[in-house]
């Protein structure tokens, strides 16, 4: 594909997602159908959609209009690129500019950098003040591709070197010790021997860290409640010499991948059926926004309304209640998001503390989105 028909395809997958089309099958939709597409096509469509997703706002009042055609133009003009080499009108391409279109679209100024909706970033404003605009403008570039190096299968170094031999270079990362930055050749990782033979997990340092913060004795009965595809699980498994960790989650399907990833990365993950007790460690780490990682997951943004943020409130409190019930005396309730909304982070916290007297919080930690790692909140819980 010439580089004005990845502008054109782009521009009609994202007017789908304007009209409701969810962005991934979009994507696959398009894909499925374009047998001419090779892959750096599909990778060049797909990065013009996902930047365009992350700066819809500035993208448009650049472009002059909200069709998927003025965002693509919008978003041009915020890379000072020349919109007239792409808008031809060669035969897969988009048509050339008129007249109105040549003069129309202005800033973006105010907010519309801000690249979120009005009321997020009234929220963003509340719990950020004068850093509010460098939390949301941190969401409008891509998002770091780091990986894990599992301690069970490798260290730091040979991990590191192991990676260079297949061209893909890396970087430490100050979030976590095990972290690494992919610096060069990202697209090749999932190919790589290190990850297919399970040294290295692709997961966000911010992500990471949350699990260096949990305390862990050795021998710890440890249970992940919201375990998912389990990224949280193997890191905990790793840091308990391979295990054991027991896994459950309120949609089995989401566990699906959770035995093979176990299984590659030599880690003891045991998925129940039903949680039982008298754990040492519960990890909560709860359906939430993702805001702190919208940089992955753009249009999110600007699907979230104030409405599912009450009901994912209530979902959170009532997962946090849910484990307070499945510890051992002593043991740590762990609360984990990756968001940046207080409402469910700090303020979660608090209402567990005004509902359950005798609990007390021992650790609150905001890690916000950033060249390191994504945006995500923890806390640990204690009886008192
Ligand atoms: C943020 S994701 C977990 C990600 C995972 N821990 C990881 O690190 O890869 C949240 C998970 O919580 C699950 N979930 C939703 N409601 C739940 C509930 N009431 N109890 C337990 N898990 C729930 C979802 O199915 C989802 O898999």
């Amino acid at each position: 594909m010439t580089p004005d028909a990845r502008v054109q395809t782009a521009a009609e997958i994202l007017d789908r997602i304007a009209a409701g089309e969810v962005a991934e099958r979009a994507l696959t939709t398009w894909a499925r159908g374009a047998r001419f597409a090779g892959s750096k096509d599909r990778a060049a469509v797909r990065d013009h959609v996902f930047d365009a997703l992350r700066r819809w706002r500035s993208a448009s009042a650049a472009g002059g209009g909200a069709s998927g055609r003025h965002i693509m133009l919008g978003l041009l003009r915020l890379d000072d690129a020349d919109p007239d080499t792409l808008f031809t009108g060669t035969r897969h391409g988009p048509a050339p500019l008129t007249e109105e279109e040549r003069s129309g679209g202005a800033g973006p100024e105010g907010h519309d950098l801000w690249d979120l909706p009005d009321w997020l970033c009234a929220r963003l404003d509340a719990a950020y003040g004068a850093e509010a605009e460098a939390v949301a403008t941190a969401l409008r570039v891509r998002a770091p591709v780091t990986l894990r190096v599992n301690t069970l299968k490798a260290d730091v170094t040979s991990a590191v070197r192991a990676l260079a031999d297949e061209g893909i270079e890396t970087a430490p990362n100050p979030l976590a010790p095990c972290a690494l930055t992919v610096t060069a050749n990202a697209r090749r990782v999932a190919q790589c021997t290190a990850y297919g033979d399970g040294r290295v997990e692709l997961q966000d340092a911010a992500s990471q860290a949350v699990v260096d913060l949990l305390p862990l004795a050795p021998g710890a009965r440890v249970l992940d409640l919201c375990a998912g595809g389990g990224g949280k699980a193997l890191a905990i498994a790793a840091r308990l010499g391979g295990g054991p960790v027991e896994a459950w989650d309120a949609d089995p399907g989401r566990m699906r991948d959770l035995p093979p990833r176990a299984n590659r990365a030599g880690a003891d993950i045991r998925i129940l059926r039903a949680p039982q007790d008298a754990y040492d460690l519960v990890l909560t780490d709860v359906p939430c926004s993702g805001s702190g990682a919208w940089r992955r997951t753009p249009e999110e943004k600007w699907r979230l309304s104030p409405e599912r943020l009450v009901q994912l409130q209530a979902i959170q409190d009532g997962i946090l209640d849910r484990a307070a019930d499945l510890l051992a005396p002593g043991g740590t309730l762990a609360y984990a998001t990756c968001s940046i909304l207080p409402n469910e982070n700090d303020a979660r916290i608090d209402a567990f503390l005004d509902r359950r007297p005798g609990w007390r919080s021992v650790l609150r930690r905001q890690f916000l989105p950033g060249p390191d790692g994504d945006g995500f909140f923890t806390a640990h819980l204690m009886h008192a």
